[in-house]
């Protein structure tokens, strides 16, 4: 008889249904009948992951805004300081652009350490002025981010490793892009799907042949516990 292994899980690349966007229905039991810890570990903003946790039913352990804002259960820790983002996203769009994500914009409502931009927006004109603010501009393949260069998934995922008393060498990660390279760091075991981008597939032991939730579960079945 041997446990199954805590998880880290992405969302947007790796939960995903094969076309790209929405979660994979299968994913929800998947993950609430895993017999072990689940870290969600996004880009994603705070409120997203808590309610993925709240609704499938498990505790929760997130890692949101890549690393900039961390919730054990218990506590939460903000990381990162949202003001050179806002001030970058003030910039950008006097200068004449815009974040793309419509008027009421809920992708950075509730975004409280970084600010997400719209793929489709200029992304030189972005660069430039984030790198005016020390900042850097990371492309996850949903969204530009505009964060400080210091905190990341990988970090908040020790946090909550500690606090919550898992240890690390035991974890399996799954994940799609150069975000989750510092959770693949991390952890004992990573994997990237089979869509990921370069940088994420280079730093995962081992790239997975499915794409999107087909990969991720399928990796499931393989480490779960027996
Ligand atoms: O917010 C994004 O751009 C990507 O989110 P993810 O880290 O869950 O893939
Ligand atoms: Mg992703």
């Amino acid at each position: 008889m041997t446990a199954d292994p805590p998880l880290v899980l992405d969302i947007d690349g790796t939960l995903t249904r094969p076309e790209g966007w929405g979660i994979d229905p299968r994913v929800f039991d998947a993950i609430r009948q895993w017999d072990a810890p689940v870290v969600i570990a996004t880009g994603k903003a705070f409120p997203y992951p808590v309610a993925l946790c709240h609704f499938v039913g498990i505790p929760e352990l997130v890692v949101a805004e890549n690393g900039g804002v961390v919730y054990t259960g218990d506590d939460v820790f903000f990381t990162a300081d949202c003001e050179a983002a806002r001030a970058v996203a003030t910039e950008y769009r006097a200068a004449g652009y815009d974040l793309g994500w419509g008027e009421e914009d809920t992708v950075n409502r509730w975004r409280e350490t970084e600010i997400a931009i719209n793929l489709e927006q200029p992304l030189e004109p972005l660069r430039e002025i984030a790198a005016d603010h020390g900042l850097e501009v990371i492309d996850t393949g949903y969204a530009y981010h505009v964060k400080d260069t210091d905190p990341n998934k990988g970090e908040g995922l020790e946090t909550i490793a500690d606090r919550v008393g898992i240890d690390l060498a035991d974890c399996v990660a799954v994940g799609d892009s150069v975000n989750d390279v510092s959770t693949f760091e991390a952890v004992g075991r990573s994997f990237a799907v089979g869509n990921a981008d370069e940088l994420a597939k280079a730093a995962a032991d081992e790239v997975l042949d499915g794409v999107h939730a087909d990969g991720t579960l399928a990796v499931l079945e393989r480490v779960r516990g027996s």
